[in-house]
């Protein structure tokens, strides 16, 4: 479990406006030993503009930033030490060797190489450590570029849409990789993503941004709710819906005129539903689940507002 006691990331009214225009507005948050901490928002919400203050690349314009206890405006380089952070893409040489790659970066921030073996350990990418990278997969350059964060021994790993660009085989390996980080070596993980579903599985705590704005910050599950939406095609339709309508967890449902009847359940419900209406005789021709999508969710947070998931 992740502790919450002892913030790695402490995050107090950040705030960052340019040329007149508020980009990022008054967030706060924290991040606990070996979490994982998801920062999801619609593109153009202000996550990278906020990973950049978190790192010091750029100024807030107020707020404050502390990493591992330290400040980073008054205590910067103590505080930039506990983090290994890929911004966008990470920087790799395409014809030197992963290895090379590393002993390079090793030597630039006077890291002792025999932490080299260390991180390729862990990111696995032991067998292919001395092939040029341009031989890579995109996952493995993602993984050779966080072996390169891990360099330092960060005790926070921050990562910018990591997942971007990958194949969805890409996309399992590396939340887990990312889930194994947290829970095996203890790294605290912050991650943004424009994609919830993403976040769901990866994620302990997530803080909603949308429009430079934390709409809501908490555990995913809280957050997001169990409810699906489940699609039924059964027979005969009417005396199937009254068997639904009387499940104690149907809270909402609609049957428009095509034969299905949509139902607004927790998707794990599915089995228990299924043998309800097959014991009242009723056939059932087809299941499908709809999972909430990041418009929705900021749909139920904002009452249905429509400003609120216009540019999404
Ligand atoms: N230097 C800048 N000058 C002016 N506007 C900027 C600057 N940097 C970012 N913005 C604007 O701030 C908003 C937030 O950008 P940011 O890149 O932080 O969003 P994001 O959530 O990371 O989105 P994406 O996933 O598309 O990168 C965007 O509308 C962007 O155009």
């Amino acid at each position: 479990m992740a502790k919450q006691n002892k913030p790695v990331l402490y995050v107090e009214g950040l705030s960052k406006t340019i040329r007149r225009r508020t980009i990022v507005q008054d967030i706060s948050f924290e991040v606990g030993e070996g979490e994982i901490f998801g920062f999801l928002g619609p593109n153009g919400a202000g996550k990278t503009t906020t990973i950049r203050m978190l790192v010091g690349l750029i100024r807030p314009s107020k707020g404050k930033v502390k990493i591992g206890g330290y400040d980073l405006q008054t205590d910067f380089l103590k505080a930039i030490s506990h983090v290994g952070c890929i911004v966008e893409n990470p920087e790799l040489y395409p014809y030197l060797t992963g290895r090379e790659n590393l002993e390079l970066f090793a030597r630039m921030a006077r890291i002792d190489h025999a932490r080299i073996r260390e991180v390729v350990e862990q990111v696995e990418l032991t067998e292919r450590i001395d092939d040029p990278v341009k031989t890579y997969s995109l996952g493995m350059r993602q993984r050779l570029g966080i072996a390169q964060a891990l360099l330092g021994k960060p005790k926070l790993l921050i990562l910018d849409e990591p997942t971007n660009g990958l194949d969805p085989a890409g996309i399992r390996e590396l939340r887990a990789f990312i889930r194994k980080l947290a829970r095996k070596d203890g790294i605290s993980v912050f991650v943004s993503s424009h994609i919830l579903h993403e976040v769901q599985l990866m994620c302990d705590r997530v803080a909603i941004i949308h429009q430079g704005k934390l709409v809501q910050t908490g555990p995913i599950g809280e957050l997001v709710g169990d409810q699906s939406m489940v699609e039924w095609k059964i027979e005969p339709a009417d005396r199937g819906l009254k068997v639904l309508q009387s499940l104690p967890y149907v809270t909402r449902w609609e049957q428009p005129d095509d034969g299905r009847i949509l139902v607004h359940m927790p998707a794990e419900k599915i089995a228990e539903t299924n043998r309800s209406l097959v014991d009242k005789q009723i056939l059932v021709h087809e299941i499908r689940t709809h999972r909430p999508t990041l418009e929705d969710i900021f749909l139920q947070m904002t009452g249905g507002v429509e400003s609120a998931a216009s540019d999404l």
